[in-house]
């Protein structure tokens, strides 16, 4: 939102915005960012599932590869209109024709520094390229917006002149694009104002300043109808604006609905798998954190109203509340999270478990459910037998197929099995799977690995997370060797789901 504010300067619930998502473009351009073609369908099928206006599936003049993936894109036959970014040269108009693409986005430069330093040609020049090129795409048949490149940092009477030759030479629309993410709202406010007198326009906001956003809807409040953003925020530098967090803010603030809301956490979680950049915990919308509550007084706030400590539900965005525990955890915390695993204590056993619970958390150690389960049979005396648990692990990768075999005690018998599988991890989890046949039904639901100390000698803490009908567990083990801290993780976890199947749940409203 512009920071300042005028009538003028909002935006009214009966706009239509519509998003237009480079991920497949802009996105893959973060370093170490490479998508396959198989990634690119699947991400463009869920941005299609999630209703998003334009997918911009690549850069047709990367190479063969890159049009190989664009062309499967453009395959799909997707309601939303598939493009190619194009540099302001034919050769590259025809390379996206190859490709059989809906549209194009033709590149131009705009600031000088562009216009002379980069593509060295003067500024008429670049107006008269520009209105030929807009001619050729459209003599075939192709939707066409201009860009113009470091919109932001050019003189806006040529910005103005740039959009309007493109405009006439049968341009659909033009973008104001603040390609290194250096201005602000009111910038952006009065060059898209400018730019929305000559036509359809579109933003490109990149988050260099952490103004992607706000810089978004400063443009649409300003008349851009078109959004440019990326899944998870992903894109060259600090990447462009996130497509969850334009798509929320314009739903949430200004009641405008771009998107199918609900999608977007699984639309986050794909890019994020196929990209392998990981979500930061901290993230709006889609963080780990997101709906995460751990103080005592947010768990407090929340157990009595589900709004006390949130803008919108998670469901809006297809998420779940969390309560956590750690440092900051009070008694209502303790209580939920207790009678979620069917555990009973009193008051007072509440509050020694409550106590344990901060000191764990004040030790700097994320408390998981295991963690909360042991200390509550300790505080409450319940001890109970393990049903699972691993007597010996040895596995293998030295050879051509990873191999692994573990010995379990199961309800007091003892089994052993062996496993093969793509990693060392991998096989001693099959062999976890075959020692316990179908008592092993649990899904994997998360795994992370962190190193705690630095060196090849690190202790890892692997933190999983199964599932088991409608129960989860969370357990985290720390060890020197990867794969006894995942078995020892997973079979902890195991045996808790197994016990808390043989124990009645508390009465709800105990
Ligand atoms: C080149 C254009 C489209 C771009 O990505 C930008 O300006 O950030």
């Amino acid at each position: 939102m512009p920071v300042t504010h005028s009538p003028e300067q909002t935006i009214a619930s009966d706009r239509t915005v519509r998003l237009l998502d480079t991920t497949l473009r802009d996105g893959e351009q973060a370093p170490g960012v490479s998508l396959s073609p198989d990634e690119k369908v699947e991400i463009a099928r869920s941005l299609e599932r999630a209703g998003v206006s334009v997918i911009e599936a690549g850069s047709a003049c990367t190479g063969a590869g890159e049009r190989q993936a664009i062309s499967r894109v453009t395959d799909l036959d997707l309601d939303a209109r598939v493009t190619s970014f194009c540099r302001g040269m034919k050769g590259d108009i025809d390379l996206a024709l190859d490709c059989d693409v809906d549209g194009v986005h033709i590149v131009v430069p705009a600031s000088d520094r562009h216009v002379e330093g980069k593509v060295g040609t003067s500024r008429e020049d670049n107006l008269e390229n520009t209105a030929e090129l807009v001619a050729y795409a459209k003599d075939h048949d192709l939707w066409v917006e201009v860009i113009g490149e470091d919109g932001s940092r050019a003189d806006l009477d040529y910005l103005e002149r740039l959009a309007e030759t493109s405009l006439e030479a049968g341009a659909d629309r033009f973008c104001f694009a603040d390609t290194v993410g250096h201005t602000g709202p009111e910038h952006t406010h009065e060059a898209v104002s400018r730019l929305a007198d000559l036509g359809p326009v579109s933003a490109h906001t990149h988050d260099d300043l952490g103004l992607g956003v706000t810089n978004a809807l400063a443009a649409v409040s300003a008349g851009a109808d078109l959004v440019h953003c990326t899944v998870d925020g992903l894109g060259e530098r600090a990447g462009n604006v996130a497509l969850e967090e334009v798509a929320i803010a314009l739903d949430h603030v200004y009641d405008v609905e771009t998107l199918d809301l609900e999608e977007v956490y699984d639309l986050a979680q794909i890019v994020a798998r196929a990209t392998g950049v990981q979500l930061p915990p901290n993230k709006a919308v889609i963080g780990e954190n997101a709906f995460t509550h751990e103080s005592g007084i947010h768990t407090d706030g929340t157990l009595k109203d589900d709004k006390m400590y949130e803008p919108y539900a998670p469901e809006t965005v297809g998420r779940e509340r969390r309560l956590a525990l750690g440092k900051h955890t009070g008694r209502a915390g303790v209580r939920a999270a207790l009678e979620e695993h069917g555990v009973e204590a009193d008051d007072d056993e509440v509050a020694e478990i409550a106590t344990r619970v901060t000191e764990l958390g004040d030790r700097g150690r994320r408390v998981t459910d295991a963690d909360l389960l042991a200390i509550a049979e300790d505080v409450t005396g319940d001890d109970r037998d393990r049903v699972v648990d691993l007597l010996d692990l040895s596995a293998t990768s030295g050879g051509a197929v990873p191999t692994a075999s573990v010995r379990l005690s199961v309800d007091g018998e003892e089994r052993v099995a062996s496993g093969t599988g793509s990693g060392p991890v991998d096989a001693a989890v099959s062999a976890v799977r075959e020692a316990l046949g179908s008592m092993a039904d649990a899904e994997l639901e998360s795994y992370h690995v962190d190193a705690v100390t630095g060196g090849t000698d690190a202790v890892v803490t692997v933190e999983v997370t199964m599932v088991r009908d409608d129960r989860s567990v969370t357990v985290a083990r720390s060890e020197a060797d990867i794969t006894r801290a995942s078995v020892t993780a997973m079979v902890d976890a195991l045996d808790r789901l197994l016990a808390a199947d043989q124990q009645p749940l508390a009465p709800a409203d105990d």
